[in-house]
């Protein structure tokens, strides 16, 4: 379904897909990480993928129960669990006012059972039925459960009916290691595998204290004595006897230590269930005492000897076959051990007795070889079949109660699971025949559950349209024609029939069975039987031969001349039984076959079971390894270890047996059976809360009876939490479905099209999942929509923004440009008015300084300085000449120091040119030169405008220099006058 959904959005790619089958993932199975469900269907939605990540998360998180509904799913540790089997965690569940209320264990079904018959509410008997496939704990949790009622249902009161209590109690666990070492044997799967089915009936008085126990037993795999598979062993007594007798009982039983037994492959592999000491101990609890013990095993090493008695081809047909090398010793042996006459015992496995004619005439015929070995194979199947018949009937002598002491009952049904494999025969027909007849009951049990709840929802169960197993019942049993009855007309009409023919008679007379299918590739004469579980394919060579499972009644007459007290009773000498084993063909009576036999025991279990109230406990093994912390998930198709530092130790194949565990023991049933109803269940508000979205968007579109405007709906959802709210929200978006279904058949796609399944309970929503897939479909819609939306509105918004954010830029960085821009100026003008002060400062210094370095007497001198011949000269006249000084100081100067060349006139005319005196008689101004004279040699201005002459040679460098017109031009402390003009206007 997930995949269904994802297949939606398949356009936004693989990880979109990822994301929304997580986010409904999450939705579905809400808050609770899956190791944290306690019951698998509410794991969301029921799939098998979802199932089984549940169940691998729980063992990870050592969670080995599980409910799947009113089933109890029960992984197998394959190692000690400390405390999860003890008495102080029995009495916990026992004294829990709700013990559902804890963590799922097979102590919650037993408590459970226990006070159901404690309620005395019909039917008040109870049955757990255990199931599951071979090694995967079925024993063992059987084993627990008896443990447990031994604990919770003793209690009482006298000191007398105490010890009879615990005597019982004993007994009934006892019978445990019996049925365990004759019933079980080592195989490939389990290496203490129960080679029978069985139902233990634990007896209950009128206080709910066990009183007592009966134990049915179902289909022994008796062939098992005389035949094992490579790689396994024979029944575990087998191998205890010859382990563990003392050297006394070896020479009574003729076992010398070391001895090989063709019937006793793998004797070196040494099992903790190979504890004879166990199996004596329980057996004098259950009241078979040593005497009685020692003539069990010894029949047993009868067989054992028997086993080894080999008959040798024989040429000629008339003559019987002869034995092999050592064969007349263990026949021998054996016909002591059996206390059977030896050549009796050698006639009869070697001669065939034919009885024929209105007469009955008797003929004798010699077997084969094979004909031999199959009759001395049959003498010990037989005797090992009445030997187990014989110990259950001694156990249950022992530990059941008078039927007046008890009222009430709690059944324990312990039964093989579905078996498929390469070559299935009859004993795989018979298994997976009970199997659908458990897997019917457990169907019509789990819908009456489903229908229960519905109705506490408040929904019809006529919704449910689901098919159970009856046409594949109608072809194994039905009648008049089905596999069964036509197997057992081949046993009654005893004509020989191959193989082939069988298969050709089944598949004519069944053609009409959608159940009854053919493997065209298969060379073998079969047919194949669509289980509920999976196909099988069912070989038809030898089925009717082992329908019949003949016994020649000589076998069973010789077995009745048995001396030994224990034959004598296994066989007794019954002329009912000997009218009955007659051949057949002669006989009027009904053929009792191994099906019509196992039939019957089936009906009269379910006869049982349907008086009881059913409790179910499906065991899963995690790998068929037998190891510890590894779960096989099939969606991965590997090993998920659980530490993972571990090396991979199971192969693909074994992931593939998980998933079929999972079918056989009807969870996948339980799946279906979902499926065919509403599998998916949200509660109401997780429902508002996800597609609140698809009211909101249809509202638009339609107008229904509760459907606001958007914005009332807008201005709705705050008080939705009301419960009145939500419900009116519900409905909306309830009503929008059949417009939603009505779109995807517009769009072509007439499967969504179909009238919505949705129906709204109490408190949640039940749906299909194609109603979920078209709900999340339009939802996707109407996200991709908000989202495109969205997308337009942050897009506009961001350009809006950005422009913001660009026209800000600009108006800071302006403002930081100018800002910048006056900081610049101030610093410059800052700046400035330091240098300015700086350069005054300077400037007086300076003009101090030269003032200080000009001698204080110039003006002084030049005041003293005698005028000229005429002194009558005007102050005008004087400052013309001062002012002619100044400017021809430099002149001066220069023609003082020039070369020698100019002289005379022209010394004159320099002067005058340099006086630039105006035109007239140049004489009128005379010029008076510091060169011969001392007196003023230069002529300074100080920086305050005062003039200063230098009368003696200036020490200063550059006084002889001729000034810059600047008047700014510097050169020396004291400044060289310039300012001509200012001077002569001065
Ligand atoms: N709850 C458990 N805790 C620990 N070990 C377990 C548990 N259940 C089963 N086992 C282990 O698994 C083995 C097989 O279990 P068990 O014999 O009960 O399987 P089964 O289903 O009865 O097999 P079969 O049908 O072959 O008899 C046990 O011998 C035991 O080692």
């Amino acid at each position: 379904m997930l995949q269904q959904v994802n297949g939606h959005s398949s356009g936004s790619g693989a990880q979109g897909g990822e994301s929304l089958r997580e986010d409904l993932q999450e939705f579905l199975s809400g808050e609770a990480p899956l190791h944290q469900l306690d019951d698998l269907t509410k794991v969301n939605p029921v799939t098998l993928e979802t199932v089984l990540r549940c169940l691998q998360a729980r063992y990870a998180a050592d969670t080995f129960y599980t409910n799947a509904g009113c089933t109890l799913v029960a992984l197998n540790p394959f190692k000690p669990v400390p405390q999860l089997y003890s008495p102080a965690l029995m009495r916990e569940y026992h004294a829990a006012p709700q013990p559902q209320k804890l963590k799922p264990h097979i102590f919650t079904v037993g408590e459970q059972t226990y006070r159901n018959v404690k309620s005395l509410i019909e039917p008040v008997n109870q049955s757990i039925i255990v199931s599951g496939e071979s090694g995967a704990g079925k024993t063992w949790t059987s084993r627990c459960l008896m443990k447990f009622y031994a604990v919770v249902a003793a209690s009482p009161t006298s000191q007398e009916s105490y010890k009879i209590a615990e005597r019982i109690e004993q007994r009934i666990l006892n019978s445990n290691p019996v049925m365990e070492a004759f019933g079980n044997a080592c195989t490939l799967r389990n290496n203490n595998s129960s080679r029978f089915g069985k139902f233990i009936q634990l007896q209950l008085n009128r206080a709910q204290q066990m009183t007592g126990a009966a134990v049915q037993t179902y289909l022994l795999e008796k062939t098992r004595v005389a035949c094992q598979a490579s790689s396994e062993r024979n029944f575990h007594i087998f191998y205890q006897i010859c382990k563990g007798a003392s050297m006394d009982e070896r020479l009574q039983w003729h076992l010398p230590e070391g001895a090989a037994f063709f019937w006793l492959p793998n004797p070196e592999r040494t099992l903790e269930e190979d504890c004879f000491e166990v199996t004596r101990e329980a057996m004098l609890h259950l009241g078979i005492d040593t005497p009685a013990q020692n003539n069990i095993f010894q029949v047993l090493a009868g067989l054992l000897h028997l086993g080894n008695v080999r008959f040798a081809h024989s040429e000629d047909e008339a003559q019987p076959c002869h034995l092999t090398g050592d064969a007349q010793c263990s026949l021998k042996t054996s016909a002591l051990l059996l206390q059977l006459p030896e050549d009796p015992l050698l006639e009869t496995l070697r001669i065939r007795t034919i009885r024929a004619g209105r007469q009955q005439q008797v003929f004798q015929k010699p077997c084969s070889q094979a004909e031999c070995d199959t009759r001395r194979d049959c003498v010990a199947k037989l005797v090992y079949a009445r030997l187990f018949d014989w110990l259950v009937s001694v156990i249950n002598s022992s530990i059941c109660a008078d039927p007046a002491s008890w009222t009430t009952f709690i059944g324990l049904l312990d039964v093989y699971g579905f078996e498929s494999f390469p070559n299935n025969s009859l004993e795989q027909l018979c298994i997976n025949y009970a199997n659908e007849k458990l897997q019917q009951h457990f169907v019509a049990h789990y819908l009456r559950a489903q229908q229960e709840e519905y109705a506490v929802e408040g929904l019809e169960w006529s919704f449910v349209n689901y098919q159970d197993n009856q046409t594949c019942l109608d072809l194994i049993e039905g009648s008049p024609i089905s596999i069964c009855s036509l197997i057992n007309e081949e046993c009654r009409l005893n004509r020989p029939s191959s193989a082939a023919q069988l298969q050709t008679r089944i598949e004519s007379a069944l053609a009409g069975s959608p159940r009854l299918g053919h493997n065209k590739l298969s060379r073998e004469p079969s047919f194949v039987v669509l289980h509920y579980a999976g196909p099988v394919q069912y070989h038809t060579a030898g089925l009717v031969e082992k329908n019949k499972d003949p016994v020649p009644p000589e076998l069973t007459r010789l077995l009745q001349q048995s001396q030994d007290p224990l034959l004598k009773v296994l066989f007794p000498a019954d002329p009912e039984e000997k009218a009955q084993e007659e051949p057949s063909g002669q006989s009027r009576a009904p053929v009792l076959t191994v099906v019509s036999k196992f039939k019957a025991s089936l009906e009269q279990l379910l006869q049982v079971l349907h008086c009881t109230t059913p409790h179910y406990i499906r065991c899963i093994k995690p790998n068929s390894q037998g190891q510890a912390h590894s779960f096989l998930q099939e969606e991965q198709g590997d090993l998920l270890k659980v530490p993972r530092s571990r090396p991979p130790a199971a192969t693909p194949l074994d992931s593939l047996q998980v998933l079929s565990q999972l079918e056989a023991c009807g969870l996948v049933e339980t799946i279906h059976i979902s499926a065919a109803g509403f599998p998916i269940r949200i509660p109401h508000w997780n429902f508002v809360e996800r597609y609140e979205v698809l009211r909101r968007i249809c509202a638009r579109t339609s107008s229904g009876p509760h459907s606001p405007s958007p914005a009332e709906g807008h201005s709705e959802r705050s008080p939705c939490t009301e419960a009145a709210t939500l419900q009116a929200v519900l409905q909306d978006i309830l009503h929008t479905l059949p417009a939603l279904t009505q779109a995807a058949a517009t769009l072509g796609d007439p499967a969504k099209a179909t009238p919505a399944p949705v129906h709204c309970g109490r408190t949640k929503v039940f749906m299909t999942d194609s109603m979920l897939e078209l709900l999340e479909h339009r939802r996707a819609q109407v996200l991709e929509q908000c989202a495109r939306r969205i997308q337009g509105s942050w897009r506009r918004h961001w350009h809006r923004k950005q422009e913001r954010q660009r026209r800000a830029a600009v108006l800071i960085q302006a403002a930081i440009r100018s800002w910048l821009a006056r900081k610049h100026v101030q610093r410059l003008h800052t700046a400035a008015t330091v240098i300015k002060r700086a350069w005054r400062k300077w400037r007086i210094g300076m003009a101090f300084l030269a003032s200080k370095e000009l001698d204080g007497v110039e003006e002084k001198h030049f005041s003293q300085v005698p005028l000229p011949t005429g002194s009558s000269l005007l102050p005008q006249t004087q400052t013309s000449l001062l002012a002619a000084i100044i400017r021809l100081w430099p002149l001066g100067l220069v023609l003082a120091n020039a070369a020698v060349g100019v002289r005379g006139f022209q010394r004159k005319l320099v002067v005058w040119a340099c006086l630039q005196l105006p035109a007239g008689n140049p004489s009128s101004y005379p010029v008076q030169t510091a060169q011969g004279q001392a007196g003023v040699t230069s002529i300074r201005a100080l920086p305050q405008g005062s003039i200063k002459f230098h009368c003696r040679k200036s020490p200063l460098p550059y006084a002889d220099i001729c000034p810059e017109p600047s008047p700014y031009s510097v050169s020396g402390f004291n400044q060289i006058l310039l300012e001509r003009h200012s001077l002569g206007h001065g």
